[in-house]
């Protein structure tokens, strides 16, 4: 299985970033998105992150120029055509992506790997809305994607160990590490991340400190790199929410019920750095 071209779904942070690395890493690929605004806003992402590689020495302007001219933007599915893999990064909802898949599935070439790079939601049950089921899988990037070495790599109940074998060598050409997990409800990561961010927003909820204090707890006493309050805000309270959810349904014990103030956030329009503010705000 020779992976040559990409179609990337979504041109959020996530989508932004894996186009960012596949095309760093000599693929060719299309990003994906519905409206023209959001792959003007992650195309600006790319060109910024890749500027400050040139500022810092650690590319020349013609490799930032040929990295950007391995990314053709795309408004319309049906450029997957001719892809070896999708990559789907569109918003955590199920609906949203078994929807995409359907429609890819009926367009992409018979023998391309559909991937998602979902936080949480089951591979499985994306993967029943496709006719090649053994063909889906899980490729989990994290956070900021360029900065990030782990790929967790779910395999679906059906996904086939070509597929893998191929996904897995994917992530060694893109400089990243692949752990094998399998399709449980917030995989690795998030089963283990996620309630403690949600704790961390019950700890401010119930008035134990501060939202500054509650991050220099974890970042001063644990070494984090971020607090989780802020952490939270730069994965989107959005994702959060979704992520809390699928969790708490997946496994029916109320220990990850989402906390009320996330939900109120979240309803408020207040997603974190994206949308300007969250539990800080920013410019
Ligand atoms: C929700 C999910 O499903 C899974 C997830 O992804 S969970 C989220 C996982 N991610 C994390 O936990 C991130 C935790 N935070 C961190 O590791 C760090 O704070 C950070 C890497 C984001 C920033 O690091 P920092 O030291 O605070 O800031 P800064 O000095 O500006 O950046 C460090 C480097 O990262 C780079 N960087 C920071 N943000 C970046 C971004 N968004 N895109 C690309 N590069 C970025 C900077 O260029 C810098 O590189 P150099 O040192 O080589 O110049
Ligand atoms: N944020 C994080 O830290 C991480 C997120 N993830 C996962 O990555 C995925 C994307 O998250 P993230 O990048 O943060 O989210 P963003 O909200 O930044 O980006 C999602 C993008 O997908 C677009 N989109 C929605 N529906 C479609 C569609 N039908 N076709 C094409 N594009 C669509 C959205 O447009 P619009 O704004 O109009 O809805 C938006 O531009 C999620 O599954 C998330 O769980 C994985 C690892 C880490």
């Amino acid at each position: 299985m020779v992976i040559q071209k990409v179609m990337v779904i979504g041109a959020g942070q996530m989508g932004s970033g894996i186009a960012q690395v596949c095309a760093g890493s000599g693929f060719e690929v299309i990003l994906n998105d519905i409206k023209q605004e959001f792959l003007d806003r992650g195309l600006s992402n790319i060109t910024k992150n890749l500027s400050r590689d040139v500022e810092k020495g650690r590319k020349t302007e013609d490799e930032k120029a040929v990295i950007l001219s391995r990314i053709t933007q795309s408004l319309d599915i049906k450029d997957a055509v001719d892809v070896d893999i999708v990559i789907e990064a569109a918003t955590e909802n199920m609906d949203i992506k078994q929807s995409i898949f359907r429609e890819i599935d009926a367009i992409a070439p018979k023998d391309a790997i559909l991937a998602t790079n979902t936080s949480s939601l089951p591979i499985t049950e994306i993967a029943a809305v496709t006719e090649r089921p053994e063909q889906v899988i899980g490729m989990h990037f994290m956070n900021p994607v360029p900065v990030m070495k782990l790929v967790e790599i779910i395999r679906g109940l059906a996904t086939s160990d070509e597929v893998y074998k191929a996904v897995q060598e994917m992530t060694v050409t893109l400089g990243k590490t692949p752990v094998e997990v399998n399709d449980f409800p917030g995989f690795v990561s998030n089963r283990i991340l996620m309630p403690m961010i949600n704790e961390a927003i019950y700890t401010l909820y119930e008035g134990v400190a501060t939202k500054e204090d509650i991050d220099s707890v974890m970042k001063l006493g644990m070494n984090h790199p971020m607090g989780p309050l802020t952490l939270a805000d730069f994965i989107g309270l959005d994702t959060c929410l979704y992520i809390m959810e699928i969790l708490h349904e997946g496994f029916g014990d109320s220990k990850y019920r989402p906390c009320p103030l996330l939900r109120k956030y979240v309803a408020a329009g207040w997603l974190g750095k994206k949308s300007g503010r969250g539990f800080y705000v920013y410019d």
